[in-house]
């Protein structure tokens, strides 16, 4: 075996983490209990960079993906790479130009660098959209990794899978170099839509997207836990018509980690008052027929973008507070006193643990942006560990 392969089951896992935002790749590490040690990240966000340092105390290399070379790779000695390239190039909402879109292009000349380095990684894992598995970009990074000798094993996921009420399914690529190999090699090349494997499952029913029938869905939904769990204000309504907001204290075992720290500063309270996240009547007028809205006791919510907030239609629910006798458009929704999900309730649905937070200079809109880009702890960490675990 080489060197930098005997080096993981003892030494720890030399990461470099590209794309890094605000370290979404990082907590699924920490969350996957790898042994492991991030030798750099880089992003070319300055206020995603204030974020990961402040969580992490490590300012990421800021700058364009786009100039590293081979040199400067070879030069970190890393045998992991973890990326989550753009995704504008790949969605349905865009323009889908795939490799010919500008923000592919850092993404391209990683994949390019690869045959050209003296140590490339043994293991890697990339997350993006769906629509990036039938991309050109898809197409030279298949090419790239089979002629590199890394093996594949491609999944789309979802948290909802994972018993998170969050639905925002993503493409990953999970490739190791020979001689290392995959636990599970009947998935080997294969795009699977179920995390069976992940959990010791091997059976080839999982390939493809048999078994992902709507009642599977309505199974899968049913057993997640309900939003209430993950958010950080309730609204009860105290025998008359008085409505009071509380604080809660959801603990961390909705995001699986083992701390339960109280909430503390950084988070919504930054910003004062709740009424920021009341959803205005005007736009309720405008848009309510478009708006995806959900209960506290609802097993359900749309992914949110990086225009959360900003937009109503299409970049994530909106959470009718009043729980109205009959759900959905024949209560009015003025009646249902709808709010916006904070920051720090996207972040539990990312299954990011309680001790993240916002340095206080981040704005409310750059956090959902940020939080819009990031990605859900929930999946990636049992990738992860799907990824290091060796064959028995
Ligand atoms: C899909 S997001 C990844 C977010 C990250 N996984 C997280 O948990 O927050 C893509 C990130 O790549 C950064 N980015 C885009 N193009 C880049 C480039 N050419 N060089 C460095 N960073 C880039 C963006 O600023 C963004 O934060």
């Amino acid at each position: 075996m080489a060197e930098s392969v005997c080096q993981g089951t003892k030494d720890p896992w030399r990461v470099l983490e590209f794309y890094s935002g605000i370290g979404g790749m990082r907590y699924s590490l920490m969350k996957a209990g790898v042994n492991y040690n991030v030798v750099e990240a880089f992003e070319i966000n300055d206020k995603a960079n204030d974020v990961y340092q402040h969580n992490f105390g490590h300012r990421p290399c800021q700058g364009n993906i786009q100039s590293l070379t081979e040199v400067d790779l070879d030069g970190y000695g890393a045998n992991v790479w973890l990326l989550s390239p753009p995704c504008q190039p790949y969605t349905r909402q865009g323009l889908q130009k795939h490799s010919a879109d500008a923000r592919a292009f850092s993404f391209l000349n990683i994949l390019e660098l690869i045959p050209r380095m003296s140590k490339p990684p043994n293991m890697l894992l990339v997350e993006n959209v769906v629509g990036f598995e039938t991309s050109d970009t898809h197409a030279k990074m298949v090419q790239v990794l089979a002629g590199a000798d890394f093996v594949t094993q491609e999944f789309i996921l979802s948290p909802l899978q994972f018993g998170v009420p969050y639905s925002r399914p993503r493409y990953f690529c999970l490739a190791k170099r020979k001689p290392l190999s995959f636990q599970c090699q009947l998935f080997n090349n294969q795009l699977l839509w179920s995390p069976s494997p992940l959990f010791g499952n091997d059976e080839k029913t999982v390939i493809g997207e048999n078994g992902q029938s709507q009642e599977n869905w309505d199974k899968l939904i049913d057993s997640c836990q309900p939003i209430e769990k993950f958010l950080e204000f309730t609204s009860s309504s105290d025998q008359g018509d008085t409505e009071t907001i509380s604080l809660v204290n959801t603990d961390d075992s909705a995001n699986g980690w083992e701390t339960s720290d109280k909430f503390v500063e950084g988070n919504a309270c930054d910003f004062g008052s709740i009424d920021q996240f009341v959803v205005p009547l005007s736009l309720i007028e405008r848009w309510g027929s478009a708006m995806d809205i959900v209960y506290p006791d609802s097993k359900r919510c749309c992914c949110f973008t990086k225009s959360y907030y900003r937009y109503v239609k299409g970049t994530g629910s909106l959470l009718a507070t009043v729980q109205p006798k009959n759900k959905g458009k024949t209560s009015s929704l003025k009646e249902q006193c709808l709010r916006y999900f904070t920051p720090r309730e996207v972040a539990n649905l990312h299954s990011f643990p309680k001790d993240f937070l916002f340095p206080k200079h981040i704005s409310l809109r750059q956090r959902y942006a940020m939080l819009g880009n990031s990605l859900s702890v929930a999946v990636v960490a049992p990738l992860l560990q799907y990824m290091f675990a060796e064959p028995s």
